[in-house]
């Protein structure tokens, strides 16, 4: 009897440790396909270096390859960043890759949303003598761009299925025979390949030598392996074949290696200066909110989040699950005082644009959008993005979340998790190659308590990760936390945490979870995760007292449940029905040991009465100042009307306004200071005025809501605190 059951315990170490072994020869082969992969990439690209080089004037002497140096166009770019694109200092890497530019050299750059990699290919563009060529994979990405730089002075034009006759011929004439005044051409992929005419007109721009220089933007969407692959884009190599002296510039906001390969690959660029700065987004303050179950109570506290954090209409975006649920939350916000648009696919375009266009200009606060809401977005100072629902990956999620902040002011990405959520998004994604693994990586990332949200990306996209700050829930959070064992049922409470480690406990949740599903499958029966969690409440409740174990929350159950999953212990199972994909839960690869007490599963549980409720340190503003507010409305005016309507942050950016009324300038030269030449030109004689009126009206210094601070408390020179009343004594 004793010899029996020693034979079984071996028996059990010895299935559990093959277990494990398969799970290693798996990773091994998985790497060893991902290496002959690389080969392969690596065979091709240096076939595609040698007829580079065939063809390529050798640029190599050029230039040095440190491009932080100083260049003979050093203070013409310094005069143009800043008089004329109104920006007063580059952004890591900036400078680095215009030199490259300006140096003639092909560059890829893998910059975060938001990082600035438009001004990296448009200020040699004005610098460089001659056109430059820009590839955009949308209308409405082109639109802003166009607009923007127009408002700014700098010829821009677009070809597109939308561009006027007019415009087309005087587009073509330039190029032609270089009489019109054009120094940037944006163009869809489409144009290179399908119109021949194009084409033809840009080879003779070039023969003529007035071609500067050619920008793909938004590069990932050249590679099959990246998140928004455009069929038109893989034939964008024909641009360097023909035009094999002019430098190139790629730009993307994220590509794994594998994807930066297939670019320099497909672009024919495989001697190119590869700039990579960090994905990190330091102003990006990451949460993760539990969600209630109870559809009413999350559009409460959304509604309490915006209209106590963002009282000034400041904008932000709620991604949903589906059509349906967007137009269902926009109405629910707006039923409570948050004017909330929606938009998704099934909405015709004209309408889409039009959603858009009055949340780009500051006329709606909220977009309630499906991931249908993407890569046109390019209003700079989205303040908050939060995810109604769980992403499908951690790439989508960063990818959504970084549109928030790309001003580099701080800003606030929630997402709002049920485990409940997580059999909606998996009978989505199951069939996709790699589906289910990258929806359970950011179900990890949700499930956390403890770990750094930022930590998460850096991890994900293989960067040594850097210290977030406190701009996460999990690392702003003050709360002990630590791993208390409750072998043999028992919990403690340490602070406000409680942290469970499960293990062999004959009674313990896993295994009750466990045998209940091995029971079910005996009998050929099938549970959702909302059936399996009912079904062990119910078994819980009959033991009664005799359970010492922690009594879980419904919530926490589900919460084990997926814990299980993650853990191979369970799996997922799908079945189509004629109208849907319905998910189960199953028993999975380690649910032996897992019944056996071989298996540790960690829970992570919050106590249930407080969410903690971190928040960014700079995120929580309070009302705009007076002059803030005035300003703000000016540059809504200004942005509507005169010729061209542009946005109103192309008038004045949320640091401008800022700036402006900390330094309050009443003098054009002092403007100038702030905004640069070209805006006080355009703008400056409203500004002042404003700045005038603001100043003589007693509303000014030292009575702005955002300056009351300083109102009330000045320091003398002996450091006693006196009380001002007004803005004269200050
Ligand atoms: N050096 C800088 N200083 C201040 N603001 C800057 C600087 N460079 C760019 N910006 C501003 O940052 C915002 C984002 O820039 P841009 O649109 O070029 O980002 P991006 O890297 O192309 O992002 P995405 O991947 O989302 O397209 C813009 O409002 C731009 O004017
Ligand atoms: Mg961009």
């Amino acid at each position: 009897m004793e010899d029996e059951e020693n034979i079984e315990g071996e028996l059990l170490l010895v299935e559990s440790q093959l277990h494990d072994i398969q799970g290693q020869i798996k990773t091994l082969l998985d790497r060893q396909e991902e290496l002959y992969e690389r080969q392969a990439q690596l065979k091709a690209l240096l076939e595609a270096s040698k007829l580079t080089r065939n063809t390529t004037i050798n640029t190599s002497s050029v230039a040095p390859e440190d491009w932080s140096g100083s260049f003979p166009w050093d203070l013409e770019a310094d005069d143009t960043r800043f008089n004329i694109f109104g920006i007063s200092s580059y952004r890591s890497n900036q400078r680095e890759i215009i030199n490259a530019v300006m140096s003639g050299r092909d560059v890829l750059v893998i910059m975060a949303a938001g990082g600035g990699k438009s001004l990296c290919y448009q200020l040699p563009a004005v610098l460089r003598d001659g056109i430059a060529l820009v590839v955009s994979p949308l209308l409405s990405l082109i639109q802003d761009q166009v607009m923007g730089l127009s408002a700014l002075g700098i010829p821009a034009y677009m070809l597109t299925s939308t561009t006027n006759k007019e415009v087309e011929k005087f587009i073509y004439k330039t190029l032609d025979k270089g009489e019109g005044e054009l120094k940037i051409l944006y163009v869809t992929p489409e144009k290179i390949s399908k119109s021949k005419r194009f084409m033809s007109k840009l080879e003779k721009c070039h023969h003529a030598g007035r071609l500067s220089l050619i920008a793909i933007d938004e590069a990932h969407c050249c590679s099959q392996w990246g998140h928004d692959f455009r069929p038109d884009y893989k034939n964008l190599g024909i641009l360097k074949i023909q035009f094999p002296s002019v430098p190139m510039i790629a730009l993307t906001a994220t590509a794994t290696s594998k994807v930066q390969m297939d670019l320099m690959e497909m672009l024919h660029i495989p001697r190119c200066i590869k700039f990579v700065s960090t994905v990190n987004r330091p102003n990006l303050f990451y949460k993760v909110s539990e969600k209630s179950p109870v559809g009413k109570v999350v559009i409460d506290e959304i509604t309490k989040f915006i209209s106590e954090s963002y009282p000034n209409n400041e904008s932000g975006i709620i991604y949903c699950f589906s059509r349906k649920e967007c137009e269902q939350v926009a109405k629910e916000l707006r039923e409570r005082g948050i004017s909330a648009d929606y938009y998704h696919a099934d909405m015709d375009i004209v309408n889409r644009e039009k959603i858009h266009m009055r949340w780009s200009k500051g006329k709606s606060q909220v977009i309630v959008g499906t991931v249908a809401f993407g890569m046109g977005i390019n209003k700079p100072d989205v303040r908050f993005v939060i995810h109604h629902s769980l992403s499908k990956s951690m790439e989508t999620y960063y990818q959504e979340s970084g549109r928030a902040g790309r001003d580099g002011l701080p800003s606030e990405c929630i997402l709002y998790y049920r485990p409940g959520d997580v059999p909606r998004q998996s009978s989505m994604v199951f069939y996709e190659n790699c589906g289910l693994q990258n929806l359970y990586d950011i179900v990890r990332y949700c499930q956390s308590k403890r770990s750094c949200r930022h930590g998460a990306f850096f991890r994900h996209f293989g960067e040594v990760p850097q210290d977030c700050n406190g701009m996460c829930d999990n690392c702003a959070s003050t709360i002990e936390q630590k791993d208390i064992d409750v072998t043999w049922g028992k919990c403690f409470l340490f602070h406000d945490i409680l942290t469970v480690i499960f293990s062999t406990s004959c009674l313990d949740h896993t295994k009750i979870i466990v045998s209940l599903l091995h029971d079910m499958q005996l009998n050929d029966q099938r549970a959702t995760l909302l059936q399996l969690v009912d079904k062990f409440k119910s078994k819980w409740k009959g033991l009664g007292s005799f359970n010492e174990a922690v009594d879980l929350r419904k919530e926490e159950v589900e919460q084990l449940i997926v814990n299980l999953i993650l853990d191979n212990v369970l799996k997922e199972e799908f079945q189509h029905t004629a109208y849907s994909t319905n998910a189960y839960v199953t028993l999975g690869a380690l649910w032996k040991p897992a019944l056996q007490g071989n298996r540790v599963v960690k829970l992570e549980i919050a106590i249930a009465s407080k969410d903690r409720d971190v928040r960014s340190k700079g995120a929580k503003r309070g009302r705009m100042s007076d002059l803030e507010a005035k300003l703000d409305e000016l540059r809504r005016d200004l942005s509507s009307t005169g010729s061209d309507a542009i946005f109103p942050h192309a008038v004045l950016t949320a640091q401008q306004i800022s700036l402006l009324s900390s330094q309050k300038p009443t003098t054009p030269a002092e403007l100038e200071k702030v905004i640069g030449k070209v805006k006080t030109r355009k703008y400056g004689s409203k500004i002042i005025e404003l700045m005038r009126s603001h100043d003589n009206s007693g509303s000014g210094r030292g009575k702005e809501a955002g300056d009351e601070h300083r109102a009330k408390k000045i320091k003398t020179k002996d450091e006693d605190v006196v009380c001002v009343e007004s803005s004269e004594e200050e």
